[in-house]
């Protein structure tokens, strides 16, 4: 691990990365309700936010956009990536060498893994290449920690979240993010298997303020140093007013309630 405290991809200790890689992942579909997000630049707006620590995206959308944004915020480049269109066993093109991140002005990688899948040998073969690459270049690896494969669709039992924190730290990563695994308690135990390795908690689909804030309190109380988000926020009227609230969650360790109430 890398003194990753250090790194401007974390503030006191805690991240939260703004995601927008939906794109590739899941198709035009997600900027259905707000068409006005498809062009990236709107949500680097967002991203200036001192609430984000990093924007995580593809390597089109930072040679496009990030120029424009380099004094503002972090980039997180997400090294590989699949469509929605790829119908076979879970996997993840690489996109990117860590090199030409850095040329691009890359503060981190990202890498996804998905444990499970009948790729994992060689998605974890690729990691390594990843992460002693991003070592070489004193970058920190956000491994998006996803078990999925023939058997495992979507999973977020306790013991199958906690092996892909535990996936993280075994492999190398400097912060892990995977889904929340249903309660304080398995949050808890997810962290723990993580060690000292960074664990945040991913946005998924948008449900309402109060729901979302609850979420991240219990994940942030269970030990969980910040959130990877790209919905959540971006999909909402208001992502500005969603951060205000997430700030005090994430680095004031302020409740739901009283994060809501303070950003009124
Ligand atoms: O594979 P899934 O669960 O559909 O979600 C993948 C997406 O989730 C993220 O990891 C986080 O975004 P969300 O908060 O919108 O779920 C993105 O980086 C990625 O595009």
């Amino acid at each position: 691990m890398i003194p990753i405290d250090d790194s401007p991809i974390v503030r006191d200790g805690k991240s939260l990365i703004l995601a927008m890689d939906h794109g590739l992942e899941h198709g035009p579909v997600d900027f259905e309700e707000v068409p006005e997000k498809l062009d990236p630049s709107t949500v680097f707006e967002t991203a200036t936010h001192d609430a984000v620590t990093c924007m995580a995206v593809q390597k089109g959308v930072a040679e496009g956009y990030y120029p424009s944004y380099e004094d503002d915020v972090n980039l997180l480049l997400k090294v590989n990536g699949t469509s929605n269109l790829w119908m076979g066993e879970y996997d993840s093109a690489i996109n990117c060498s860590v090199d030409y991140a850095a040329e691009i002005g890359a503060d981190a990688v990202g890498f996804t893994l998905y444990g499970g899948s009948n790729h994992e040998v060689e998605m974890a073969e690729e990691f390594r290449d990843v992460q002693e690459a991003a070592r070489d270049h004193d970058l920190p690896v956000v491994m998006w920690s996803y078990p999925r494969g023939q058997g495992l669709k979507n999973d977020t039992k306790p013991e199958v979240i906690s092996y892909a924190t535990r996936l993280g730290l075994e492999l190398g990563a400097d912060i892990a993010k995977v889904k929340y695994p249903g309660s304080p308690e398995a949050m808890e135990h997810a962290c723990r298997c993580a060690g000292d390795m960074k664990v945040v908690m991913s946005g998924g689909s948008k449900t309402s303020d109060y729901e979302f804030l609850s979420t991240v309190e219990a994940a942030i109380d269970a030990g969980a140093k910040g959130l990877a988000v790209g919905r959540n926020v971006w999909q909402r009227e208001d992502p500005t007013r969603l951060l205000d609230a997430l700030e005090k969650v994430i680095y004031e360790e302020e409740t739901a309630d009283a994060a809501l109430e303070a950003t009124e």
